[in-house]
């Protein structure tokens, strides 16, 4: 099934959203449940379509896993853990960037696990090498097989002292789900310590594992035996209310975003001020309104908590076209994260990519011929037009692009949207948008 939107733009966004769990916490949370020896429950579950793979897969290794038809809240219950065949595993090939963190909790569960090709937004190469390396330090064996990767660990899991060429978010996860259980210490040294993350260990924590975050980006793990079932309440998607502060601004409109947790957003928050976007904090939410006047440039350098999050960059861009003057997007997280602005040139943005680090500091991707930095010009009317989604963020901003634009745009691909915004068309009738939804067979 395939669905497209139809785009009347130029209304205001107006009205509330809420806004629940975290795509970057949940999903990981849920596979933290596989390393319990009792059921976990796990709460403020948004329906996006991260969750409904990971409860797939886990299903597939014999997790029992109930929603709650009322709240919506997930009893995770891992006594019957099993192998699962690589055919059905094989089915959820390219849906997520999860089922890699699944290597140590199924180790520690069944003693293997086969992972299958990963997906995600394609954003960059997304090689998945520092994951590997940390696996194989803890005594892993790494084998490719058709269609995915096999693990194994005849002798163990052991603690081991590792150290990221960069904070890696993902392999950050990933040796916190595995070290907990592992025998002995670990170690490790440029750690992501990003919200989520911490939320993550917070989970752990209830657990039973014994996990210590430094100050100089190290963790710390001791190795436990056993854990026991966890009870949480994940916290909220940050991405998500970043997103709907952008659309709020694009669209000149006023929307609050109940669930907006001010200490997860603190940076991005100091940033929408300097733009002139305006916000009242709540002890439940955020609101986020425009102003009136006018928008400012700015300059902004993408980079790892606490810096301005990667997936908050692409919504504020659209933003950054409607601002007076000319404003710098250095992008220091992903090589390739510019690709949605080709749609927004062609509804009439100006912008420039440039390979050149445009930024304070060089980044990885300097003198590498990747186009990561972009210069964006405004205030530049935008119109219509027909538009594929290319990623979750970049579609998302070519939604709200949509929106602002004078005329109308028809929209496809916009299931991608699915993976990280939960009931995103019934969130944006509510505010006032006006567009029409065809879905064909
Ligand atoms: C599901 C989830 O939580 N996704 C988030 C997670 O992605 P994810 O965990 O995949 O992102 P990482 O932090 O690992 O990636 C950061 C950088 O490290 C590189 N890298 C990573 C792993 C590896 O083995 N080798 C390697 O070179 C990546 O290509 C990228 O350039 O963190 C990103 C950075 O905050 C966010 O944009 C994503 O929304
Ligand atoms: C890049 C993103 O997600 P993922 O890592 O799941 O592809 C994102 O959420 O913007």
């Amino acid at each position: 099934m395939s669905s497209v939107l139809t785009i009347r733009g130029g209304v205001p966004l107006t009205g509330r959203v809420t806004v629940r769990g975290a795509k970057n916490l949940v999903p990981k949370a849920m596979v933290a449940a596989l390393l319990g020896s009792e059921p976990s429950v796990l709460r403020n579950v948004p329906e996006i379509k991260d969750v409904e793979v990971v409860t797939s897969l886990l299903q597939l290794h014999g997790v029992t896993v109930v929603k709650d038809p009322v709240s919506g809240d997930l009893t995770l219950d891992p006594k019957d853990a099993k192998t699962a065949s690589s055919t059905a595993i094989d089915a959820h090939a390219g849906d997520s960037r999860i089922p890699i963190l699944l290597c140590g909790p199924l180790i520690h569960a069944i003693g293997e696990a086969f992972i299958p090709d990963l997906g995600g937004c394609k954003i960059g190469d997304r090689p998945i090498d520092y994951h590997l390396n940390v696996l194989r330090q803890f005594g892993a064996v790494v084998e490719k097989r058709p269609g995915g990767i096999h693990i194994s660990a005849p002798n163990g899991l052991h603690g081991a002292k590792i150290s990221l060429p960069y904070p890696s978010v993902g392999a950050t996860e990933q040796v916190l789900l595995s070290a907990t259980r592992a025998e002995g210490i670990t170690e490790l040294i440029g750690a992501a310590t990003e919200p989520e993350i911490i939320d993550l260990i917070a989970v752990l924590q209830k657990m039973g594992a014994i996990i210590s975050v430094q100050t100089d980006r190290t963790i710390r793990i001791e190795g436990v035996k056993d854990l026991r079932g966890y009870n949480h309440r994940a916290l909220p998607d940050r991405n998500e209310s970043a997103s709907w502060a952008s659309a709020a601004l694009v669209t000149r409109g006023d929307i609050y975003v109940e669930g907006a947790s001010q200490r997860d957003m603190m940076t991005f928050l100091n940033t929408y001020r300097k733009v002139g976007g305006g916000m009242d904090i709540g002890d439940d939410g955020i609101r986020f309104y425009h102003q009136g006047g006018k928008l400012s440039p700015l300059v902004l350098e993408t980079d790892v908590h606490p810096g301005f999050m990667t997936d908050w960059q692409q919504p504020l861009v659209v933003a950054l076209t409607q601002a007076e003057g000319v404003s710098i997007v250095h992008e220091t997280v992903y090589e390739n994260r510019f690709g949605f602005t080709e749609a927004l040139a062609r509804m009439g943005a100006n912008i420039q990519v440039h390979r050149e680090c445009l930024g304070s500091v060089p980044c990885r991707f300097g003198q590498r011929n990747f186009l990561h930095s972009a210069v964006i010009s405004g205030p530049t009317p935008l119109r219509g037009t027909d538009i594929d989604i290319p990623d979750l963020r970049g579609g998302f901003s070519h939604l709200i692009a949509a929106l602002a634009a004078t005329g109308t745009s028809r929209v496809t691909g916009i299931d991608i949207i699915n993976r990280g915004y939960e009931r995103f068309t019934e969130k944006l009738a509510g505010l006032g948008a006006d567009f029409d939804i065809t879905t064909t067979k």
